[in-house]
């Protein structure tokens, strides 16, 4: 039998008193684009920086392609590209010369990496711009540039923390359209976490709901809203498990917050 690309049991982590990570299990499939979503505070990017080998996973456990994340961290890293919520762009640097020093921290053979920099660079339609600087770049030509600099280790399971935080609809959309393809042309598994439902909606295959630490539902996004109803939405799931509402006023501001962060790195 396939392993799960990502296999979660009783994940639990606390930071002082906040238990950001309440007892989580879940069980991701090889290929899939899984998303976790769920308001600011909920606990996903803690989740995704246990996947990761970033946080200890004890008392829970969590296995990648079958290896045990406590044990096997080295060999996990191997396996997964990862890009976080904050900024991993270098203004200063060109495209290529961003994605150059991924394939270097990743050990990319020498002998094959400006090859490997190019595809990267070619999946996310970045060709044209790739020896532009990048403090030059849209915000979602960066995004799209983190998303090469994850791309050039050939990862089998590709994480994203917020990949569409602060965008524009237009390079939303753009974003998501070369997470859709990247993920039919090499069948990697995707595990991304937002907290945009309409997104999570069009481009997940299945969404875990999480509130508090907590799943609070798990499906497909139709068998999710299938199970409240005709016309429901999955902001009308999440309000019926959680009482709570999906996209707050407070992740509108973090998200301007978030871009205005990312123009005075890069500018
Ligand atoms: N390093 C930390 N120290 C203390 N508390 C933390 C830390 N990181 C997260 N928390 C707290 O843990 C809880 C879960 O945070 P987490 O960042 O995992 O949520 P999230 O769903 O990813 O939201 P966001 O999109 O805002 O990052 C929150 O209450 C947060 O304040």
């Amino acid at each position: 039998m396939t392993e799960p690309a990502v296999r979660c049991t009783d994940l639990t982590h606390s930071f002082g008193t906040t238990r950001a990570v309440d007892g989580v299990d879940l069980e991701i499939h090889p290929g899939e684009v899984f998303g976790l979503l769920g308001p600011n505070g909920a606990g996903k990017t803690t989740t995704l920086r246990m996947i990761t080998t970033l946080l200890p996973t004890e008392p829970g456990r969590i296995t990648v392609a079958g290896l045990d994340v406590a044990r096997r961290k080295m060999a996990v890293r191997r396996l997964i590209g990862y890009v976080p919520q904050q900024l991993s762009a270098d203004g200063a640097l060109t495209g290529r010369e961003n994605v150059s020093l991924f394939a270097r921290l990743f050990d990319v053979p020498r002998a094959r990496r400006a090859e490997e920099v190019r595809r990267a660079l070619d999946l996310v339609g970045l060709t044209g711009d790739a020896d532009r600087t990048a403090k030059g770049y849209s915000g979602g030509m960066i995004r799209r540039l983190e998303l090469a600099q994850a791309l050039v280790s050939s990862p089998r399971l590709l994480i994203l923390d917020e990949p569409t935080i602060g965008l524009d609809p237009v390079a939303r959309s753009a974003v998501w359209e070369r997470i859709s393809q990247i993920r039919a042309e090499t069948g990697m598994t995707v595990l991304v976490t937002t907290h945009y439902m309409d997104e999570a909606e069009q481009y997940c295959d299945r969404v875990a709901l999480m509130h508090t630490g907590k799943i609070r539902a798990l499906g497909t996004p139709a068998e999710l809203e299938a199970d409240l109803g005709p016309e429901s939405t999955l902001d009308d799931v999440f309000r019926a498990v959680t009482g709570d509402r999906l996209e707050s006023e407070e992740g509108g501001i973090r998200s301007v917050r978030a871009t205005r962060r990312t123009a005075r790195r890069l500018g």
